[in-house]
């Protein structure tokens, strides 16, 4: 097996990956797609194995035309030769099993021996049977001091449910060998926010109550429910986005510095930001955080169905597809600079993006009407397309423009900047990183924990006030109250996409 920093070139990594819910959604649509495409940029090690497993029945052919379908759906024609997808399916095995059963583990013991690799336990099904999972896996003496475990979110439905099956799997494996996703710590961008803060001089000066006004961050979904609703309505957007991967990019801006790139470096850094973010009350309600649920509405001149007639819907429920609020950071670095989070399926376009505003000049010399214009932001684009753009000031040109202002960014789009660089999918990279054992993309126990202690506080919040969502369009950018929460302090959601 072999090892490299985070920091340094990618090494081929043995391990046999066994992924529990095999033939389910995350799996087909991101984990094969993903892994063969490690295996076609030749980063799996040749005798690197993928074991699938399911309760559906199956032999290994049907199982490998399963996953062959997925890839010819989700992979690029052209990324698709023969020669890569033959040697991917040769790496799959399936067994089927019922995972609540542990005298069906023998088999993924016999499937291991003698294998002299590690083994890594990917478990892409419910969070409710990770617990059962690793104690039949260790009960059956399928695991050794090198097994690792990936647990996907979000974990548990409130701190209390998280803290057992945090519980139940550290009962098995000690901490330093748990790989929580979150997936958008694997995005390219959101590393790329460690790059920018950290190594350039430019903007680690700046970046402060001292110079930036406010942040902002919009993760705007169009797709509504997929066929989800069973789990999804149980969880609503705050817990299903909000308490993993909105925190985690609220974390990644406003940490301090960590003293190196190591895994408890950076997460010591981000569990101090989610310690220091302002807990909600009542009175904030309404004011400071919107609940919405979207109604039947157009997107792209398609027209789409309310929450409450998607697939399997409830038709009394108030879960909530949309939130927006207004937190903040309570430290010395951001004392008064709110940071305004939105995130809603349905919404007029897929968006996510963080715009880092900064303060104007203290004394302004221009066209009094131009005042608008005068405070550089740094937008930070993750998808559809990455990259990043500083807009700055400059003079309008032409002679008889005097010194008018003119706004214009200074763009580093990735896809142009580095034309022949795939930009991989998040879960090519997390995918890597547990094979490499390398932990810094992922979340700690007291991450989650300290997420979700903020998370209940606003739910507690909803429940005593029976707070209940605002009703927005399919196709809008969320119910008007969340407009109006940011227009009350003079500040509008930014809008040159
Ligand atoms: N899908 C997504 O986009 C995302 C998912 N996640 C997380 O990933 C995990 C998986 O989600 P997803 O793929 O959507 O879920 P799915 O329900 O699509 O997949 C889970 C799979 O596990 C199987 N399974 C469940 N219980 C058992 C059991 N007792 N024995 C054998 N097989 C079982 C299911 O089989 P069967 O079909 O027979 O019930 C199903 O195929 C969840 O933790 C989710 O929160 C996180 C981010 C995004
Ligand atoms: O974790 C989840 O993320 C997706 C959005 O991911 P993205 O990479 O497409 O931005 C979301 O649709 C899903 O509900 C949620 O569980």
């Amino acid at each position: 097996m072999s090892h490299h920093t985070q920091s340094g070139q990618a090494a081929r990594t043995d391990i046999d990956l066994a992924l529990f819910g095999a033939l389910g959604d995350l799996s087909q649509r991101k984990l094969f797609p993903a892994l063969y495409q490690l295996d076609r940029e030749g980063l799996l090690d040749e005798r690197t194995r993928l074991l699938g497993l399911a309760r559906q029945e199956l032999d290994v052919d049907g199982f490998k035309a399963r996953v062959e379908e997925s890839l010819r759906t989700r992979v690029k024609a052209e990324e698709l030769d023969r020669a890569s997808l033959k040697r991917f399916l040769a790496r799959l095995d399936f067994i089927q099993l019922d995972f609540t059963q542990p005298e069906s583990y023998a088999a993924i013991r016999e499937w291991r021996q003698d294998a002299g690799r590690p083994m890594v336990v990917y478990l892409s099904v419910a969070a409710k049977i990770y617990g059962d999972i690793c104690r039949h896996l260790e009960a059956s003496g399928s695991l050794d001091e090198a097994s690792r475990v990936v647990v996907e979110k979000p974990i548990g439905h409130d701190l209390e449910s998280s803290a057992e099956i945090n519980d139940a799997i550290g009962a098995v494996f000690p901490e330093s060998r748990i790989y929580r996703i979150d997936h958008y710590l694997g995005k390219e961008t959101v590393q790329n926010l460690i790059a920018l803060r950290f190594a350039n001089p430019l903007f680690g000066t700046q970046w402060n109550q001292n110079h930036i006004s406010h942040v902002e961050i919009t993760v705007a979904e169009q797709v509504g429910i997929e066929g989800r609703w069973g789990y999804f309505d149980d969880a609503g957007q705050l817990r299903d986005m909000v308490q993993n991967h909105l925190l985690q990019l609220v974390c990644l801006i406003a940490m301090d510095p960590p003293a190196n790139l190591d895994a408890d470096a950076i997460r010591d850094e981000k569990v101090k930001v989610l310690k220091a973010l302002k807990p909600f009350t009542d009175d904030m309600l309404g004011r400071d955080v919107v609940r919405g649920q979207y109604v039947a509405g157009t997107i792209d001149g398609q027209a789409v169905p309310g929450y409450l007639e998607e697939e399997g819907a409830n038709t009394e429920s108030h879960t909530e597809s949309f939130v927006a609020m207004k937190t903040g950071v309570a430290n010395w670095r951001w004392a008064g600079v709110p940071f305004y989070l939105r995130t809603g399926k349905r919404m007029p376009e897929k968006l996510s993006q963080i715009v880092i505003h900064f303060r104007q000049q203290p004394h302004y010399i221009f066209d009094p009407d131009q005042r608008g214009l005068a405070a550089n932001k740094l937008v930070i684009r993750l998808q559809p397309e990455e990259g990043i753009a500083l807009e700055v000031l400059t003079k309008d040109s032409g002679l008889d423009k005097g010194m008018r202002l003119r706004r214009g960014p200074l763009h580093l789009d990735f896809n142009s900047a580095f034309p022949k660089t795939r930009i991989p999918d998040a879960y090519e990279r997390l995918l890597l990183e547990v094979m490499k054992g390398q932990q810094y993309l992922f979340v700690r126990r007291d991450e989650v924990e300290h997420a979700w202690r903020w998370c209940d506080s606003l739910i507690a919040a909803w429940e005593d006030r029976n707070e209940l969502p605002r009703r927005y369009p399919a196709g809008s950018w969320g119910p008007v109250a969340s407009i109006a929460m940011i227009t009350q302090d003079g500040r509008s959601w930014y809008e040159d996409y």
